[in-house]
């Protein structure tokens, strides 16, 4: 199953649709005994819970209320805990008084040297940036203090992901009974993400009601990467055609076909000027100048460094005739934005993969801070599928569903990475995978190459290319190894 992430709102539904479990605050305690558990395992890694040091920074709301149950929690275990009441006439009472009565000390400022701060000043309640007091509690942490957010960082909105300056970075953060959009728009911001069980599992909601775009993110499982059958061969897995380079970008034609080559075990077709170059790097492709002598494809890959003269506008527009796949990128993106007509409404798979200024060229308008809302409307509007590069890949598919991926580091933000990506992209669609999928299971390779190439270091394209194969790798043998241990006994 993917994994969901839905909004504050939908969230508080399923929250009151537990009745009794809200109301007599059973979730609350639930929801602050997995913070205080979360926080004595990270003591206890380094060194145990008694006599170490928390802080705690507490709001208004009930975040700040889980918070303070949490520290109750951690005093009866032996740590001291220490904590700042925002607003000390709206703290949550019985939470002060548990807090308080479990020896917790709550005073105008934390200790110097804490082991972990607890950042209780928001969570689905909280509005815009961290505010001055909290701000400056924050900012005066040493980098040795390990920052556990509950449910969410504060100044982080809870929907869009939006990261609000100054908004707390954490280390971890422990949330409860489903994950919040921001956990994975915001990823970076929120560290490690625990999920606490809390008892909804049966009252969360159906998502993306009226229409509304979802959000959710494949597990490594869920990527089936395609692998040859024992009857398969050349062409029976899906050939893949790349239009892509040119005489004055001829890289960009052999990356995105390199990426094809590496993702497929079938066959890569290659057009475009830059054919001689490409088949001097790949000796195994079929390249020609002329788009009428490729011969047949299962799907189409064009844009990379392809130019954006009439020439590429004839070819662009005789392959989106076709009633194949095809995958849009890069100069291909600018003249759809010049023309929009040109897939407004193709009924055949189409996959168009905008970075954050080609995104903008398409809609003529900045892509603001709603990333999910912004590329779910693309994708609607022109009923294509839609994938939004960046650390955080979103691809949004015409009814409204929406697939993210955090690439966990951000070493692919790299010249030419796009042209990989396309040819990731472009060899599962011709192997039948749909855009949404094939865009998804794309970035997670895409992301996983990168981290592998680097290993700490910068790379370029051609690096993140070379780790692709391992990258692939490590997803088709988990995904045998399944299959091994699913197997009814032969017995
Ligand atoms: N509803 C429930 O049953 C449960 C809620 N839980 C917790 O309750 C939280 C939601 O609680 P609330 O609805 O009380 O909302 P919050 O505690 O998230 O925030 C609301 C308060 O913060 C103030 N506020 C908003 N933006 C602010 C900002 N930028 N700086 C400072 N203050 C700001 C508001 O004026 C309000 O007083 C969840 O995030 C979760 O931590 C958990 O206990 C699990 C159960
Ligand atoms: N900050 C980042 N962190 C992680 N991945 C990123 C980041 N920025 C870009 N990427 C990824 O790197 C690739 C860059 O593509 P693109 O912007 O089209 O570059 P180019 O046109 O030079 O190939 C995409 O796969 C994108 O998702
Ligand atoms: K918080």
């Amino acid at each position: 199953m993917p994994i969901r992430y839905l909004t504050a709102d939908e969230v508080r539904d399923a929250e009151r649709a537990s009745g009794d479990l809200l109301t007599g605050g059973v979730l609350m305690r639930r929801a602050a005994h997995g913070v205080a558990q979360v926080i004595a395992a990270e003591l206890n890694r380094t060194g145990g819970c008694y006599g170490r040091s928390v802080g705690v920074v507490v709001g208004a709301g009930d975040n700040g209320g889980d918070a303070l149950f949490a520290g109750a929690e951690l005093c009866r275990r032996g740590v001291r805990v220490d904590a700042v009441l925002l607003a000390a006439d709206r703290a949550h009472s019985a939470g002060l008084a548990a807090f308080r009565a479990a020896g917790g000390r709550t005073g105008e400022r934390l200790p110097d040297a804490l082991d972990v701060i607890v950042d209780g000043v928001v969570g689905l309640g909280g509005r815009g940036p961290l505010r001055t007091k909290a701000a400056e509690i924050f900012a005066g942490v040493d980098s040795e203090t390990v920052v556990v957010a509950v449910d969410l960082p504060s100044g982080v909105d809870a929907d869009t992901g939006e990261v609000h300056d100054p908004a707390v970075r954490a280390d971890l953060t422990v949330t409860f009974g489903v994950r919040r959009r921001a956990h994975l728009l915001a990823a970076p911001q929120c560290g490690r993400v625990v999920l606490v069980d809390i008892g909804l599992d049966d009252v969360l909601p159906e998502t993306g009601r009226g229409g509304a775009p979802t959000l959710s993110s494949l597990s490594d499982d869920e990527i089936d990467w395609p692998t040859p059958d024992p009857g398969d061969d050349k062409y029976t897995q899906g050939v893949v055609g790349i239009i892509a380079g040119s005489h004055r970008y001829p890289g960009a034609a052999v990356l995105a076909t390199g990426a094809a080559v590496t993702a497929t075990s079938g066959m890569t077709r290659f057009v475009g000027s830059a054919h001689a170059e490409v088949v001097a790097r790949w000796p195994e492709v079929v390249a020609t100048p002329d788009l009428a002598d490729a011969g047949r494809v299962q799907a189409w890959v064009l844009g990379p460094g392809m130019g954006t003269d009439d020439a590429a506008a004839a070819t662009l527009r005789t392959v989106l005739g076709t009633d194949l796949p095809v995958l849009a990128d890069a100069d291909a993106l600018t003249l759809i934005a010049r023309d929009p007509g040109l897939v407004d409404g193709r009924t055949s798979p189409t996959l168009l993969t905008p970075h954050a200024g080609e995104f903008a060229r398409l809609t003529g308008t900045e892509l603001g801070a709603d990333r999910l809302a912004a590329v779910a409307g693309l994708a609607a509007r022109w009923s294509v599928t839609v994938l939004l590069k960046g650390r955080i890949t979103l691809v949004a598919d015409p009814t409204g569903h929406v697939l993210g991926n955090d690439a966990g580091s951000s070493w692919a933000a790299t010249a030419g990475a796009g042209d990989v990506l396309s040819g990731i992209a472009g060899a599962l669609l011709a192997a039948g995978r749909s855009p949404r999928i094939a865009g998804a299971a794309a970035a997670r390779v895409h992301a996983r190459a990168a981290e592998l190439a680097s290993g700490g270091a910068p790379i370029g394209a051609s690096a993140l290319l070379s780790g692709l194969r391992p990258a692939i790798r490590e997803f088709t043998t988990r995904s045998a190894r399944t299959r091994v241990d699913t197997a009814p006994s032969a017995r």
